[in-house]
């Protein structure tokens, strides 16, 4: 298919929760499960998730025009485009992130408000210990689908120039980004660095991952002033991986002075993120900080450049990646 002419980009735009809705409905239904499984019958396959027979037929036809599914003479199946998210054995799956995505609606149903009232209108509920947890897991685990598809895209185009070298990651998350990079250079040592929950969660959730071994792991606030990271210092090549994007300006300057202090000399820093000049992806990322958080927001790719420069780095250039983020490389010298 040629480019979308202005007006089919606009309907798609104006009826994009309609596909959601229906891959909402079938995911939770449990579809996707039982599809997964191979190729099943309108009539069996609706039996079980509790659909009509006669509505859940068109919905199932419909997940064949989207593309998740595709029809046999057999019954219904996963097509190949939805073995890719779906199914035991998928390689990028995502049912983590459509549980989380459900817990966005809330604060984009109050976007005009915020817009009129100028500062943060949506907060959450008050939370037990328990659902605090379980809401970390869940965050952690929908970031950790993303992250792992977007990983190899951003190490495909950031490579060290050394065998050997010191990784750090401030802000891992689920750990995905740093895993990746010490996959593929195994003469390479990792220092990860997060908020304690998030580094508690990490080690007793990756302690069998093969680069586990050469990874040390701090705890640490980055909103203080003063870091005490001596495992970080000396980095050869220092991530920020959708952190800048939590905080403001001043907090995220503060941020990118105090992390190239730890860079070795000739050592980078990469602040991969969305950007709000690199398309749609960035622009709708600093809405949803803005709807999120309490002043965070998506950059520039001029801001960051200016922001590794008043910390003292020389910028090296700007990548962007097929999944819609970029990242912003500067150097110590
Ligand atoms: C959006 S996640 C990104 C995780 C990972 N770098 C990635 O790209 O998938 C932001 C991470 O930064 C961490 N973070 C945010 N503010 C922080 C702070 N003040 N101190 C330490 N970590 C922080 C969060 O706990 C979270 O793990």
């Amino acid at each position: 298919m040629g480019e979308m002419t202005p007006y089919l980009k606009f309907k798609s735009l104006l009826t994009g929760y309609r596909q959601y809705r229906l891959l909402e409905a079938a995911f939770d239904a449990g579809v996707f499960d039982i599809v997964g499984a191979g190729s099943v019958t309108a009539e069996a396959l609706c039996g079980k998730v509790g659909w009509d027979v006669s509505f859940g037929s068109r919905a199932l036809g419909a997940l064949c025009v989207l593309g998740f599914l595709e029809e046999t003479p057999q019954g219904f199946r996963l097509s190949r485009h939805g073995a890719l998210f779906f199914g035991t054995g998928a390689p990028h799956p995502m049912a983590g992130t459509l549980v989380f995505e459900k817990r966005l609606f809330d604060a984009w149903e109050l976007l005009g408000e915020t817009l009129k009232t100028g500062e943060r209108v949506y907060s959450a509920t008050e939370k037990s210990e328990a659902e605090y947890k379980k809401d970390l897991a869940q965050y952690i685990e929908a970031m950790d689908e993303a992250a792992r598809i977007r990983a190899e895209e951003l190490w495909a185009l950031v490579m060290p120039e050394k065998e050997a070298g010191r990784f750090v990651e401030l802000g891992f998350g689920s750990g995905a980004y740093s895993l990746a990079f010490l996959d593929r250079h195994p003469g390479w040592s990792g220092s990860l660095a997060d908020l304690d929950d998030v580094v508690g969660f990490f080690a007793e959730k990756k302690a069998h991952h093969p680069a586990f071994g050469r990874i040390g792991l701090s705890c640490v606030n980055l909103l203080e002033e003063r870091w005490d990271l001596p495992g970080c210092e000396g980095a050869d090549l220092l991530l920020l991986s959708n952190l800048v994007h939590c905080q403001g300006d001043d907090e995220t300057l503060g941020i990118v002075r105090r992390a190239a202090a730890l860079l070795a000399g000739g050592g980078t820093l990469v602040v991969h993120d969305f950007y709000r000049d690199r398309g749609e992806a960035g622009g709708l990322y600093d809405l949803h900080m803005m709807l999120n958080t309490y002043n965070g927001k998506a950059y520039t790719t001029g801001e960051m450049r200016a922001m590794v420069e008043a910390a003292g780095l020389v910028f090296a250039g700007d990548l962007s990646l097929p999944s819609g983020s970029c990242a912003v490389l500067a150097r110590k010298m």
